[in-house]
C-alpha cells in the first residue's frame, strides 16, 4: 500500500479480507512499525488470541499470566451484563481494580475482533507526521479525545435516522470502541458521554494499566431514557506506568454564576521518565444552537479553573473536549486567545496550520445532516509540540448514512495526537 512520506504506518488494521484476519496493534511513530500480518482466520478466535505472538505490548502495559483466554473471555462477557451499575447508582464509587488481574491488550483486541467478525471492515486512519524539529529525548505522550456516544442517548434520544438500531447494540458497539482505543494505545484517554464507566471501561482499562476518573453530569439526559445504565459524564484515564497522579479536580462548570449541568476533570500528572509535570483536562460543553453564550460562559469558567490549577500557566496544559462549538463561536475564540497560550492541535493538519478540520462529527438527524467541527485538543504552545496527529476519516469512508454506523461506533470521530515537551528556550511561557 502506498503511503506518502508524511504518513506513518497504518494505525487501525481493519480491512479484514474474507477468511483472513489482520492482526497487529498500532504502534505510534516512536515505536518500530510492524506491517499488518495476514493469516487464516482460526477456528477459534479466542484460542488464536491466546496463542498469537503477533503485535506487541507497549512498554508499561501488563502481560497476561496463566490462561489468558478464559480470563479475558470472562472479563469481556462480564461487561455484557451491565444492569448492575444501573441498579446500584453509587456512581462515584469505584470498583476495586487492585484485585482484578491484568489483561494483555493483544488478547483483548483479538477478543473484540471475534465479537465483531460479522461487522464490515473498519477503515484505516493514518498518523500524519508533524515533527519539525523534535529535540525531545523522551517518548511522546499520546492523547486521545473522544465523545464515544452514550449508549442511552444513541438508542433513546439522538435520533440518528439513518443508523440501524442493530448497529447500536452495546455488546458489539462496546467492542468497536475498545478496538479503537486498543489500536491507538493512548497514554491518556479523554472521553465524553461515558455511561458505561463502572461496568465496562473502568474494569477493563484498569486491567490494561490505566487509572481512571469519572465525573457524571448532575442531571444526565441518559436518566430520562428507559433502561438507562446511569448518568453519562466525562472520564479521564492515564497509563500508570507512564504517569504519577499529582492532583485531581472535578469541576462542575458555572455560567453566569449559576451551576450548570456540564462538567470537567482536570488532573496534574508527572511523567515517570522525565519528571516533567503537566495538566490534562477533559470537558463536554452544553449542546445545541441557541446556547452559544452559555457555552462561552462555561468556557470562561473552565479557563479560570485551569489558570488556577496550572498556577497561571506555569504548568503545561492539554485540554480535550467536545466543546459543541464551531471555531466561529465565542468559546473557541476565548480558548484561542487565552493567556494560557493555547493552540488547537488539529489545526496542524491543515496546509497552513491555521484551519480546523472540516468536521469532527457527522450524523443525520430528523432535522437533516449535521456536519460540524466541535471536538478539540488544546495544548500549551510554548511548552509542548505536536509530533503527529491521526488523520480523520474521509467523507467516502464515513459513507452516505454518516455516523454512527456498523463500522464506526460514535457520531464523533476520535482525535489522537502525540505530544513532546519542548526543550530549550521555546518551553518558556
Ligand atoms: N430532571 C431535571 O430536573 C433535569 C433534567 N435535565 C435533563 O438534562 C437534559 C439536558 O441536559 P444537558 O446536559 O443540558 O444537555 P445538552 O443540551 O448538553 O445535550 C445532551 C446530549 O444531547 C445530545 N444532543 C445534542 N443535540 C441534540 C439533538 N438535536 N437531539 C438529540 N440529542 C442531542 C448531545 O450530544 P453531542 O454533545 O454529541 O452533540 C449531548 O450529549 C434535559 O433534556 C433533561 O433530560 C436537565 C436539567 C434538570
Ligand atoms: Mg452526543
Amino acid at each position: 500500500m502506498y503511503q506518502s512520506p508524511r504518513r506513518l504506518c497504518s494505525a487501525l488494521l481493519l480491512r479484514d479480507a474474507p477468511g483472513l484476519r489482520i492482526s497487529s496493534l498500532a504502534p505510534g511513530p516512536r515505536r518500530p512499525l510492524a506491517p499488518p500480518v495476514l493469516r487464516p482466520r482460526p477456528a477459534s478466535p479466542r484460542l488464536q488470541a491466546a496463542a498469537s505472538g503477533a503485535g506487541r505490548s507497549r512498554p508499561g502495559t501488563v502481560s497476561s499470566m496463566g490462561n489468558g483466554t478464559s480470563r479475558l473471555y470472562s472479563a469481556l462477557t462480564k461487561t455484557l451484563n451491565s444492569s448492575a451499575a444501573a441498579q446500584h447508582p453509587e456512581y462515584l464509587v469505584s470498583a476495586d481494580a487492585e484485585h482484578l488481574e491484568p489483561i494483555d491488550p493483544k488478547e483483548l483486541l483479538e477478543e473484540c475482533r471475534a465479537v465483531l467478525h460479522t461487522r464490515p471492515p473498519r477503515y484505516q486512519r493514518d498518523f500524519v507526521d508533524l515533527r519539525r524539529d523534535c529535540r525531545s529525548s523522551h517518548p511522546p505522550i499520546r492523547v486521545m479525545q473522544w465523545n464515544i456516544l452514550a449508549q442511552a442517548l444513541g438508542e433513546g434520544k439522538d435520533n440518528f435516522v439513518q443508523c440501524p438500531v442493530e448497529a447500536l447494540k452495546w455488546e458489539e458497539r462496546k467492542c468497536l470502541i475498545l478496538e479503537e482505543i486498543l489500536a491507538y494505545q493512548p497514554d491518556i484517554l479523554c472521553l465524553q458521554e461515558v455511561d458505561h464507566y463502572f461496568d465496562t471501561f473502568q474494569p477493563l482499562l484498569s486491567r490494561l494499566g490505566y487509572q481512571g476518573t469519572f465525573f457524571p453530569k448532575p442531571w444526565s439526559p441518559c436518566l430520562d431514557v428507559e433502561h438507562n445504565n446511569g448518568p453519562d459524564g466525562c472520564a479521564l484515564f492515564f497509563l500508570q506506568s507512564r504517569f504519577k497522579l499529582i492532583s485531581s479536580t472535578n469541576i462542575r462548570l458555572t455560567a453566569m454564576n449559576l451551576k450548570t449541568n456540564q462538567v470537567a476533570i482536570a488532573q496534574t500528572l508527572e511523567c515517570r521518565e522525565s519528571g516533567r509535570q503537566f495538566c490534562v483536562a477533559v470537558t463536554h460543553l452544553k449542546a445545541r444552537t441557541g446556547w452559544e453564550r452559555f457555552r462561552s460562559a462555561q468556557g470562561c469558567d473552565l479557563l479560570q479553573n485551569l489558570q488556577d490549577i496550572t498556577q497561571e500557566a506555569k504548568i503545561p496544559l492539554i485540554v480535550c473536549g467536545d466543546f459543541n462549538a464551531e471555531p466561529t463561536e465565542e468559546v473557541y475564540k476565548h480558548f484561542a486567545s487565552s493567556s494560557l497560550n493555547l493552540n488547537s492541535a488539529y489545526k496542524l493538519l491543515s496546509p497552513d496550520g491555521q484551519s480546523e478540520p472540516p468536521y469532527t462529527t457527522w450524523k443525520i438527524r430528523t432535522s437533516g445532516e449535521c456536519r460540524h467541527t466541535l471536538d478539540y485538543i488544546w495544548y500549551s504552545r510554548h511548552a509542548l509540540s505536536v509530533t503527529s496527529a491521526l488523520d480523520l476519516l474521509t467523507e467516502e469512508q464515513i459513507g452516505p448514512n454518516r455516523l454512527p454506523s456498523f463500522h464506526y461506533p460514535s457520531d464523533h470521530l476520535s482525535l489522537v495526537c502525540d505530544f513532546s515537551f519542548n526543550e530549550g528556550p521555546d518551553e518558556l511561557l
